[in-house]
């Protein structure tokens, strides 16, 4: 039977990459959706930025929305201080099945929390079931049009706190055009585009930091 391009994508991680290695299984992707087969990971491009925001916030607390092949997870949470928790939301179980074991190889499954099902449902449960306050950092990558009603949701649910930080991928390639209106024009939030390209591709995207300010 034909392969999925995930699992094409987590062969290449188990041929390419050396276990325990979170950067050299990075690397592996990147190199297979850049000369195989593209695929929807932030990439190595826009991951750079991403790099440096989760540098920066130095967070305890991270959620993720949209898993896919775990990509981002991974360059997430080689970055994490010790303790850290990084919850990541994936509502397709055959990517979570492939994320798992993307997790597995690059030695971080003590570090991330992959939970399987739908944003919506999940944030409210997010305080009682997995016993998260507030989140330091909060990465979007999921469908476009959901960033902004999750990202209401997060609010009303008490899920950030004054200096947490949204960092949205896509903004402008497919685009979150209401998401992006919102951060940009709400009082609350304190927003910055990261101008940069759709992963392995020379079409303009980019990524939007915004700080919420409670
Ligand atoms: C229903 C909303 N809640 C969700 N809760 C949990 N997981 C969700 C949810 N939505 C989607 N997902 C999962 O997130 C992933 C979806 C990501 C959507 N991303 C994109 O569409 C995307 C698309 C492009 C793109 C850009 C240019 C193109 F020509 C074609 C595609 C580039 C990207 O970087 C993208 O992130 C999947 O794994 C999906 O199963
Ligand atoms: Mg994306």
């Amino acid at each position: 039977t034909q392969s999925t391009r995930p699992q094409r994508i987590l062969g290449a991680v188990q041929r390419n990459a050396t276990r325990g290695d979170p950067r050299s299984v990075v690397r592996a992707i990147d190199q297979y959706c850049r000369n195989q087969e593209w695929a929807m990971n932030v990439g190595d491009e826009k991951g750079c930025i991403l790099d440096s925001v989760v540098s920066e916030v130095n967070p305890a607390t991270v959620l993720e929305l949209g898993t896919y092949c775990g990509y981002s997870t991974v360059r997430i949470a080689s970055l994490l201080p010790p303790h850290a928790k990084l919850i990541t939301l994936e509502f397709n179980p055959e990517f979570a099945v492939i994320a798992r074991q993307v997790f597995a190889w690059a030695g971080l499954e003590d570090k991330i929390q992959l939970v399987e099902g739908a944003s919506g449902d999940l944030i409210p449960k997010m305080k009682e079931q997995f016993g998260v306050e507030t989140f330091d950092l909060v990465f979007l990558d999921h469908w476009k049009d959901r960033y902004l009603p999750d990202t209401k949701l997060m609010e009303e649910c008490g899920l950030l706190r004054k200096g947490s930080v949204l960092l949205a991928d896509n903004v402008i390639c497919p685009g979150a055009p209401e998401y992006l209106e919102f951060v940009r024009s709400s009082p609350r939030y304190e927003s910055q585009y990261f101008k940069s390209h759709l992963e392995y591709t020379k079409v303009e995207d980019g990524l939007e930091k915004s700080v919420f300010l409670g």
